[in-house]
């Protein structure tokens, strides 16, 4: 098996979510987008694919990194492929990114997938044939009927355990939500959540990302009181030691990290300073399938839990191949968003959940994204 061609297809579609101005996402009125369907054909037909952003994906690192790595090579040779690759994102000026990598690496385990006709995350290791979802919100916003207060956050609690979620993550107000971030505000939100769903839910917080060690302590222990599950991100995660200080001084467990750049090399030392409770790996976030389950795996030898960043095929993927993990990661949801709504280049969604909050691995081979080719095909762009 060679690999013959890598292609791009970028195509049009609609979206009814908008982003920030800190690259948050809320719900917005449906507008046009463009995606990209990344292809790798080997010269025996067999195809694999991912999904991408355009800019991700554009020409200079498919030319540049991608083909200059990929062709000609065996495309079962994952391993080997993604070092070549991470060895040309040194250089590449910052242009190559963990996410771009992800999507390049992504394709080749659907097309080993494809070609055996065996799920993905069966190939690494089917540990699990379904996981429990927590139901992961957007970010506070200033909505009438959205997420614009604690009771915003109470109600839609109540509507999530009725959905079937059995747990729920909070992720609270942030710039540029003109009065955020607030710790007075996030541990109302938290409490208002907890009355509405009881003593013994699991409830988990995902908060600024931005504050300052004193502010995440006394957040921390806010939510603590309540009887919190876990705390994620409420600092940079570039300091490891102020995530080693934080994780000394509060009972509930902290997770992390989830964007800290540095892939497993990074959450090696966040093991190691004890930076972390629980360990944190998406593969968008570290390039891929393969270093994510380097990273489960080194949180295994720890006896330590390591939670996916994220939904999607590649996540639920890792989900299925490991021991140590308990949620899928689902959503970003919100009152004005049907997260059950099918994409219009899908056919159906990779994770319905269902009325056990469970989400069961696919059987389709591949990462087991039911692809609807015929919309990519009439709405292609380039
Ligand atoms: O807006 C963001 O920072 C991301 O969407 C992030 O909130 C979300 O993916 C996350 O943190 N999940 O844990
Ligand atoms: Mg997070």
């Amino acid at each position: 098996m060679k690999i013959e061609k890598i292609e791009v297809t970028t195509f049009n579609s609609t979206s009814k979510k908008v982003n920030d101005t800190d690259g948050h996402t809320h719900p917005g009125p449906e507008h046009d987008t463009t995606e990209a369907l990344l292809t790798i054909t080997d010269d025996e037909g067999n195809k694999g694919y991912s999904f991408g952003s355009p800019e991700g994906l554009r020409p200079y690192i498919i030319e540049n990194f991608v083909k200059k790595v990929f062709m000609g090579e065996d495309p079962r040779d994952r391993e080997k492929l993604w070092i070549n690759l991470a060895k040309w994102q040194r250089g590449s000026g910052a242009n190559l990114t963990d996410r771009s990598m992800a999507v390049a690496e992504m394709a080749l385990w659907d097309l080993a997938g494809r070609a055996t006709n065996t799920p993905v995350w069966k190939m690494l290791g089917g540990y699990r044939d379904k996981v429990l979802a927590y139901g992961s919100t957007m970010c506070g916003d200033e909505m009438e009927g959205g997420l614009a207060t604690p009771e915003d956050y109470g109600n839609f609690a109540e509507w999530m355990v009725k959905r079937g979620y059995k747990a729920i993550k909070l992720h609270t107000w942030m710039p540029p939500v003109s009065w955020a971030p607030s710790v007075e505000m996030d541990i109302k939100a938290c409490a208002a959540v907890r009355e509405a769903v009881g003593p013994d839910f699991p409830l988990m917080l995902d908060a600024n990302h931005w504050y300052s060690r004193m502010d995440a302590l006394r957040l921390g222990k806010g939510i603590q009181d309540l009887g919190y599950y876990w705390y994620e991100e409420p600092m940079d995660e570039h300091s490891t030691e102020s995530y080693r200080w934080l994780a000394d001084q509060l009972e509930i467990p902290v997770i992390g990290p989830e964007y800290a750049y540095g892939k497993h090399h990074t959450r090696a030392e966040w093991v190691q300073s004890k930076a972390c409770d629980i360990l944190r790996v998406g593969v968008a976030d570290v390039g891929g399938i393969g270093p994510s389950m380097k990273s489960a795996h080194l949180a295994e030898s720890f006896n330590m839990d390591c939670e996916v960043h994220g939904g999607g095929a590649g996540n639920l993927a890792v989900i299925g191949g490991i021991m140590n993990t308990t949620w899928y990661e689902r959503g970003l949801l919100h009152p004005f968003i049907d997260h059950d709504e099918v994409p219009k280049h899908l056919n159906s969604i990779v994770d319905p959940m269902d009325e056990d909050g469970y989400i069961h691995m696919p059987t389709l081979p591949g990462l087991g994204e039911d692809i609807n080719f015929d919309y990519i095909a009439e709405r292609t762009v380039s």
